[in-house]
């Protein structure tokens, strides 16, 4: 009674849990994030003593936990909007909104700065564009205008094996741009695959995803005509001579079953959300994708070495 009768403005901010300052930081996704850094930085030609590789990594963890942490508090609202999103720190009131700013805001400044002190200014660079780019091009100015939100911005998610490669070399080359590529093209397969099954959500949060704005035929076929590229991208660092037979046979394998479960998709007619078997095993699979595709890679290298 007596916290109802004080105008909002002058409460005092809401107790802050550790548990819900680790939940801005997507942890589910982010494992991932952090996985590919790992391995962009073990595929490396060069490694920095181990402190130094724990520091960067740590840092592309931090980084993009900030990030995680920026775009709940820019997107508190539709998050409430969304059964999927609806229990997290902000929408369900455990934060409040300062808070996570403050949490955000302090968090990408202290990995920048610590990935610029612990390795190169190359990798802080980059780390410090994934950010921006999370937030400012993907969650702010994409997200809500237009259903190529995921295939642009997503490219955010597709720098951390790259800066794991520059935090221990200092310089770009072919590979980790293909690793790039990789992420960039996986991306659209991933999301679209999601976003057929929980098109519900978006459309109540008035969230423009292509099952919502181009239907759920369209999006079936971009899921497998993205599928292409990506499989390609994927498997060319073998015959360019980046990677030897161990990724090479893996990435090939990998990727036929990716491609099949990919058909499936593109074959499936339900409308159902429940029914939509083959979309959720493409999602599932795509994340299965990456962690193996990425443990090919360093087995390559250092089974060879
Ligand atoms: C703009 C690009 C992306 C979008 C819109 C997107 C969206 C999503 C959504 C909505 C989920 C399900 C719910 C959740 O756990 O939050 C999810 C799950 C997941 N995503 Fe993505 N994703 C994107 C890119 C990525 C990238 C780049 C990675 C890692 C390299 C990634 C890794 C994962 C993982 C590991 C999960 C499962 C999380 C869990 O099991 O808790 N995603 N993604
Ligand atoms: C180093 C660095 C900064 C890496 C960034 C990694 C990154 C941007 C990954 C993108 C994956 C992600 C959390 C998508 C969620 O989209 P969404 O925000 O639309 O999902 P939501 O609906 O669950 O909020």
């Amino acid at each position: 009674m007596l916290v109802t009768s004080i105008p909002l403005s002058s409460q005092q901010a809401l107790p802050t849990d550790w548990r819900d300052l680790y939940a801005l930081t997507k942890p589910g996704v982010m494992k991932l994030v952090v996985f590919t850094a790992l391995c962009g930085l073990l595929a490396a030609p060069v490694m920095p003593p181990l402190v130094i590789g724990f520091t960067a990594i740590l840092c592309i963890a931090l980084g993009a936990g900030a990030a995680g942490a920026l775009n709940q508090w820019y997107e508190a609202d539709l998050d409430a909007k969304m059964r999927r999103t609806a229990k997290r720190p902000l929408p369900a009131g455990r934060m409040d909104k300062q808070t996570a700013l403050h949490f955000g805001v302090g968090l990408s400044v202290f990995s920048v700065v610590l990935m610029e002190l612990a390795t190169n200014w190359l990798a802080a660079s980059l780390l410090a564009a994934s950010i921006l780019f999370y937030v400012l091009v993907y969650t702010v100015w994409l997200k809500r205008r237009t259903a190529q939100n995921i295939v642009i911005g997503g490219a955010a998610g597709a720098f951390p094996p790259l800066i794991g490669w520059v935090a221990a070399t200092g310089q770009v080359s072919l590979l980790p741009v293909l690793l790039f590529a990789i992420i960039f093209l996986w991306t659209p397969p991933h999301f679209w695959a999601l976003s057929l099954f929980v098109r519900s959500d978006y459309a109540a949060a008035n969230v423009p995803m292509l099952p919502v704005t181009a239907g759920v035929e369209a999006t079936r076929r971009q899921v497998f005509l993205y599928t292409l590229p990506m499989v390609a991208a994927a498997i060319a660092p073998w015959p360019l001579g980046l990677t030897g037979a161990i990724y090479g046979i893996a990435a090939t394998a990998l990727s036929a079953a990716f491609l099949v479960l990919a058909v499936a998709v593109s074959r499936s007619r339900t409308t159902d959300p429940a029914l939509m078997k083959a979309e959720k095993r493409l999602f599932a699979y795509s994340i299965f994708y990456l962690f193996a595709l990425f443990t090919a890679l360093v087995a390559d290298r250092w089974l060879i070495a």
